[in-house]
């Protein structure tokens, strides 16, 4: 039986109706590595959410808004114009209970930000206006599939077993990052202007968060696919 990766999702607010959606590379990443992609719409009932964990084998914390700021204590500056507290307690409960029964999670962009603020690590509100000299990380005029910017993997970190290399190049999309790594994870990528492009949790079977968008560039280069394959390959489940 394929692994199940449940994908979560964002509120699609339009003037009639409230839907649940996500960017369709996820699903098509999460297939191509060879797992079954579900949808998990956000939920007030936490019950309900341990009970999406009950029909999944791995998470996969997809990306969106900002996360709350008062989350890691501080008031918004001007530069955050939104946060969804909903899915911001979904997400952050589903996070917690996945680690509780060691399931392999991974995170990307706005999913590295939840994990490190759901165990008590900071973000940086803003990059642009927060880290001196930081480099371009959010080419909105260009394609998701435009590899931006170069990253750096800690020497034996999981990452650069699963990508084979200490460097590669991404796609960016992000004004946020991890600014205070929460203690059980460590950081194992940066840009050359050391933001935080990676962390791995210290003790967990597969708890992965990287920054840069994935499922974006697995059709046109195909070896970003090894992530999925990753979370796949630790989300199966031991049938004896
Ligand atoms: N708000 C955070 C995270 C940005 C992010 O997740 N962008 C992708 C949204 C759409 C998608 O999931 O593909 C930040 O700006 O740093």
């Amino acid at each position: 039986m394929k692994p199940i990766i449940g994908i979560t999702t964002f509120y699609d607010r339009k003037p009639q109706k409230v839907y649940t959606a996500v960017s369709d590379s996820y699903v098509r990443s999460v297939i191509l590595a060879g797992g079954i992609p579900i949808l998990l719409p956000v939920v007030e009932e936490v019950e309900l959410a341990e009970e999406y964990l009950d029909a999944i084998d791995g998470l996969l914390l997809s990306g969106g808004e900002d996360v709350c700021t008062m989350r890691y204590g501080e008031n918004p500056i001007k530069e955050v114009e939104m946060f969804c507290p909903q899915r911001d307690d979904f997400e952050i409960n589903l996070f917690i209970e996945a680690l509780n029964r060691d399931m392999p999670v991974l995170g990307i962009c706005r999913g590295i930000q939840v994990m490190n603020a759901a165990l008590g690590g900071s973000l940086y509100q803003d990059i642009f206006t927060q880290v001196d000299n930081v480099l371009g990380h959010l080419p909105k005029k260009m394609p998701v599939d435009t590899l931006f910017h170069c990253i750096n993997f800690v020497k034996g970190s999981r990452l650069e077993k699963i990508f084979d290399t200490r460097n590669l190049r991404v796609n960016s999309y992000h004004h946020q990052a991890v600014k205070q790594v929460a203690d059980a994870f460590i950081a194992t990528a940066f840009s050359t202007d050391h933001i935080i492009e990676a962390i791995e949790h210290k003790d967990k079977k597969f708890a992965v968060g990287v920054q840069w968008h994935p499922e974006d560039l697995t059709i046109k280069y195909p070896h970003f696919i090894k992530l999925f394959q990753a979370l796949v390959s630790a989300s199966e489940r031991n049938e004896n």
